[in-house]
């Protein structure tokens, strides 16, 4: 009898390289986040997280290995991306348009029907209030984040992809956001967030995983990874660890990652 067939992590990256010219900014990276996980993406300036983002979500295309997300292979404007909420780079609001007026643009260019179905949600976080109406161009950064973070959660998705979805957001702000990306992930969503506020990650992710010059250099659960060395008391001890380059992969932590990812 076969063994049954290991169901699809929901965010799958396999073997990823992408290069710019001479630089080498993701170096075949793998790994998978699954249903229920809030996987943080870590590692210094130019690590490689955004480039790693991007191809995730189709905005470009790998020198070589492949992105999968629910399975599906993934590409610009592949169906499965609708089931994605992205913040990466930003969409390019309209500045003399109001909020609402940019968010209607975005989803119409989903050619659906308005209200998008996680609307009341995603603006209640974003907390704008009146500001709504207002014309972007007079938003702060911290308003235009959070903008930013409504047009990413109000299609209610399954998979979110977040790039530094906590900049600019206040003290209270990243706590809301924290809470609900956790009420996501208890709900079913896959989160995959890049950051560099290690401590809020030690509050909101499930899984890790390292990059350091394109390279995945640690991966796995986190309480696994915190276990990992004792003499590290914080996430921020175990990645400063990790990314100075006295840090070797384990495969017990890329096994430990696989079996939570399944
Ligand atoms: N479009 C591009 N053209 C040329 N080089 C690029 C491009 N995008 C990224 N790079 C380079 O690739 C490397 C990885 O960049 P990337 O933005 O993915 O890193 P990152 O980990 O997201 O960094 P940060 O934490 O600063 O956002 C960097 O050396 C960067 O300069």
């Amino acid at each position: 009898m076969s063994a049954p067939a290991a169901p699809t992590a929901t965010i799958r990256v396999d073997g990823l390289s992408k290069r710019y010219g001479r630089q080498q900014a993701v170096d075949r990276l793998t790994f998978a986040a699954g249903t229920g996980q809030i996987c943080a993406l870590l590692g210094p300036n130019g690590a490689g997280k955004t480039s790693t983002m991007r191809m995730l979500v189709g905005l470009s295309t790998p020198d070589s290995g492949t992105a999968h997300i629910a399975g599906e292979p993934v590409s610009l404007g592949a169906a499965v991306l609708r089931r994605v909420g992205v913040l990466i780079d930003g969409p390019a609001f309209v500045p003399h348009l109001n909020g609402t007026d940019n968010l209607k643009l975005l989803w119409a260019a989903a050619r659906r029907t308005w209200p998008p179905p996680g609307l009341r949600d995603a603006l209640d976080l974003a907390g704008l209030g009146a500001a709504i109406d207002r014309k972007v161009k007079g938003y702060s950064m911290g308003m235009k984040q959070r903008l930013m973070l409504a047009q990413a959660l109000m299609r209610l998705p399954d998979v979110l992809i977040l790039d530094e979805p906590a900049n600019g957001l206040d003290p209270a702000e990243i706590r809301a956001l924290r809470e609900h990306l956790a009420a996501l992930a208890k709900a079913g969503a896959t989160v995959l967030i890049s950051s560099h506020q290690l401590a809020e990650v030690q509050q909101v992710a499930t899984h890790i995983v390292v990059m350091n010059r394109g390279r995945r250099v640690s991966s796995g659960p986190l309480a696994d990874v915190l276990a990992a060395n004792p003499a590290h008391r914080s996430l921020e001890d175990a990645y400063l660890a990790m990314t100075d380059g006295r840090h070797q992969p384990t495969d017990a932590m890329t096994e430990g990652h696989r079996d939570a990812a399944r």
